[in-house]
């Protein structure tokens, strides 16, 4: 039998139920919460940092217990692992009987009340609308929460519910945040340092109703603090250190063991034998006397009350001075209760086969190593790693609700989301695709020389006189001609941009021309050269080049087709024998702009999804508000659902203006059926809002998930084939091309715009499939991610 003083404690090493039962000499204590040999890191590889260094801790329940230690000592971490956000390394955890996230456990959930450090709150709810979205996670009557609001109001001396948050002082957000957590009357309340930054009057009145909670209705408190003499108030207090528990006693007994007058004093005592500790961890005696097992044994004392300061007479309710050695229960009762599923053999006979589960030094230092029990737990933990429930309507409508409220309170925000696809749509349409107009050209014609008498005076019958000046009439207008007098002017022009090229025509053009028509093939080159209009532009646009090439040409073709009607010939003898007939699917001279609106419309929706769903989460997550409301049981499922419904509504809008702009202010052409084609788009938002998780699940905050998102907006532009056709990609980067999650869907809605084809046609069912297949791959990855990071931050 393992004693440590004359204390025996019941074995914490099997699974069996009641091994939360602490045996304190005839009386078995029932443990709210239990740890034992609790390892967390943080971090992988040459960066991984252990936290939790085999950490005991027992709570009894019904108790107050007060965790403290220096900051950075690992009280946030150990606690969020009590609620289930966390996964240990190795190690074991019982909340009220169960392992934080097993089934029916209720914690995370309804069992458990948490107050996290930061306020969690959401600024733009009043305090009521506040308890009334975790009234509805809860799934509580709406009478209660009704009760609930009013006690609360009272209780915590709250101004009235219709108050919005963001409008509060910070002592009455800390209030709200406080009400949050007991709103639901949990049998556990997990407190991290609800006192931070609160009036003494305040924290006095926080303390009694902490004290009142424990006595009169038995919840199980764990509350830690910078402030080391309010924990006085506790019935127990945790002393840590570098994510060890140095000392678990209650105050009384912890300033008796050191004949200390403060328990600052008794923490600096401990600390200073710990460093010692640290140098020679061969004398583990030394703070085995510190945490003298006789605190397992005694009855819990009622803490001191405090005598004065009470402003807030609510609180008095929780100043009763009941014994609450009531907690502990007889083991002689429990053989018979129901209540306790722990046998005799538990309390008395095992207690032989214990391994030093007592809260001391010896069996708390260094026991960071996974035993195989250990490895089986973590093995357990993460065999539950892709369970799911089925969503809970009463969390999802709170969810949906609460969306929307947060939704309509950022009204200007929202407005401007909502328009600003159809703005950018807008201004895609009237800007990009459009031919250049006012395009300076040079025009050097030696042909014209009005000493000689040859002027522009052309005529349009079949006459070979200045077929320069007749050529340059058939030119487009949008090309405007600048003459200058000869190729040295002209080149200069060119060079200081003022035009955006120049064509040359030679000094006896009409005549070197008819020539090489009569000669026709035994024209020589001479001839030729002399015949040729030459044209030098500036090539840096490329756009504008292509432009000014084909109104040439096209101005050529026609020049030359009227000359020879003019001269009774046939009109396409002597054209290029290749002619371009009525196309097959769209028109001849399809604009850029038919190319690019599937593309457009698509990643509009696609990005909005991303951005907004990436900002919202970060920032809700950063906030601990996704924490608290996981906390509280909501599933992961649930919020992502709540989302996406939320956000889906205003797809919908979103997307009903894009096509309203595109196809019936910008004439954008749907050759197929448009419901296909919103169908497609749809599904890219969603893919959109599934990748903006990924990149939420992965990032710490909103810049470094706007960054990503941001990143990934060009590169995904441009290898999806939106801005250029895959064609002419090379042919490695045609692969990434296909395997970007929107390639599939803008060749899907470019088919049922352009070719009018139907799901029957592959291209534009691959557009729904691949779709569909991206939305399942990046829901999985994400949870992957957030399972991933629970073991790994
Ligand atoms: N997500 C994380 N990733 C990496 N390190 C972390 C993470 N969260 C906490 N830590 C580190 O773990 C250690 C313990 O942090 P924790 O927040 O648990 O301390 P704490 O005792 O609650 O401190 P405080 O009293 O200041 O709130 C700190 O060194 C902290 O920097």
């Amino acid at each position: 039998m393992r004693q440590i003083g004359d204390s025996k404690v019941s074995s914490v090493a099997s699974h069996r139920p009641g091994r939360e039962m602490v045996d304190t000499g005839g009386t078995c204590v029932q443990l709210g919460v239990m740890v034992r040999d609790a390892v967390k890191s943080y971090g992988v590889g040459s960066r991984r940092a252990t936290v939790l260094q085999g950490l005991n801790m027992s709570v009894k329940k019904g108790s107050i217990y007060g965790l403290l230690g220096a900051s950075g000592c690992g009280k946030t971490t150990l606690l969020s692992c009590l609620v289930g956000r966390r996964s240990l390394n190795s190690g074991e955890i019982l909340v009220l009987g169960n392992e934080p996230g097993s089934p029916n456990s209720g914690v995370p959930g309804p069992k458990v009340g948490y107050m996290p450090q930061e306020l969690a709150l959401y600024g733009h709810f009043t305090i009521k609308e506040t308890l009334q979205y975790f009234g509805r996670i809860y799934n509580l009557k709406m009478s209660f929460v009704d009760a609930q609001v009013e006690f609360l109001l009272k209780l915590l001396d709250l101004p009235s519910g219709d108050r919005y948050v963001m409008t509060l002082s910070g002592g009455q957000q800390r209030r709200v945040s406080f009400a949050v957590a007991i709103f639901h009357e949990p049998e556990l309340l997990i407190l991290d340092e609800p006192t931070v930054g609160v009036d003494p009057v305040l924290r006095h009145s926080i303390w009694n109703h902490l004290i009142s909670q424990s006595v009169d209705h038995s919840r199980t408190i764990i509350v830690t603090t910078h402030y080391i003499e309010e924990a006085r108030q506790a019935n127990m207090i945790g002393m840590m250190r570098s994510g060890r528990l140095l000392a678990e006693e209650s105050p009384e007994n912890l300033l008796t063991n050191y004949n200390l007058s403060s328990l600052e004093a008794v923490f600096l005592k401990l600390c200073m034998k710990d460093e010692g500790n640290d140098q020679d961890r061969q004398e583990p005696e030394l703070l085995e006397r510190t945490v003298s097992s006789s605190s397992m044994r005694r009855n819990i004392a009622r803490p001191q009350q405090p005598s004065s300061g009470h402003d807030n007479m609510a609180f008095e309710r929780g100043t009763s001075q009941s014994d609450i050695s009531e907690i502990g229960v007889d083991c002689q009762h429990l053989r018979n209760s129901h209540l306790s599923q722990v046998s005799s053999a538990n309390c008395n006979v095992n207690v032989t086969a214990n391994i030093g589960t007592i809260p001391t030094v010896t069996t708390y230092a260094g026991q960071t190593d996974s035993t195989p029990a250990n490895n089986k737990a973590a093995a357990k933990r993460k065999s539950r790693t892709f369970r799911m429930t089925l969503p809970s309507p009463r969390r999802l409508y709170g969810l949906i609700h609460k969306n929307y409220l947060l939704m309509f309170r950022n009204l200007g925000i929202f407005v401007f989301l909502y328009f600003l696809p159809a703005f950018q749509a807008t201004i895609f349409n009237m800007t990009l695709g459009r031919e250049p107009k006012g395009l300076k050209m040079g025009i050097v014609n030696e042909e014209v020389d009005a000493s000689l008498g040859r002027v522009c005076n052309y005529t349009t019958d079949c006459a070979y006189s200045m077929l320069s000046c007749r050529y340059l009439r058939y030119i487009k207008d949008n090309i405007v001609q600048i003459p200058y007098d000869n190729v040295t002017d002209a080149l200069q022009a060119g060079k200081d941009n003022e035009v955006w090229g120049f064509l040359h025509f030679g000094h006896n053009f009409t005549e070197e021309f008819e020539l090489r028509q009569s000669e026709g093939d035994s024209a020589n080159l001479q001839n030729i050269i002399r015949s040729r209009i030459n044209v030098r532009m500036d090539s840096t646009n490329q756009q504008i080049e292509a432009f000014i090439e084909k109104w040439l040409l096209e101005g050529f073709g026609d020049f030359f087709k009227d000359f020879m009607v003019a001269c009774g010939h046939e009109p396409e003898a002597g054209y290029i024998p290749i002619v371009f007939e009525d196309p097959m699917y769209g028109k001849k001279d399809t604009p850029y702009t038919e190319f690019m609106a599937a593309g457009l419309i698509i990643s509009i929706i696609y990005f909005m999804g991303v951005s907004l769903t990436a900002g919202v989460f970060v920032s809700e997550r950063k906030q601990g508000l996704l924490d608290r409301s996981l906390v509280a049981g909501v599933q992961m499922v649930e919020i992502l659902t709540g989302y996406l419904v939320n956000q889906f509504t205003v797809m919908i809008g979103q997307t009903a203006l894009v096509f309203l702009i595109m196809l019936l202010v910008f004439d954008t052409p749907c050759h197929g059926n448009l419901a296909l084609a919103v169908l497609v788009t749809f599904l890219q938002g969603f893919v959109g809002m599934c990748f903006g998780l990924l990149i939420a699940t992965m990032c710490e905050d909103e810049i470094s998930a706007l960054c990503l998102s941001m990143s990934s907006f060009l590169p995904a532009l441009v290898i999806s084939g939106v801005c250029w056709p895959i064609e002419g990609m090379p042919f490695y980067l045609r692969n990434i091309a296909y395997s970007m999650p929107m390639t599939y869907a803008v060749e899907s809605l470019r088919c049922i715009f352009t070719r009018g084809w139907g799901v029957e046609h592959l291209d534009v069912a691959a557009g729904i499939l691949i779709s569909l297949g991206w939305i399942i791959g990046l829901l999985v990855l994400s949870l992957v991610v957030v399972r991933f990071r629970k073991y790994t931050s």
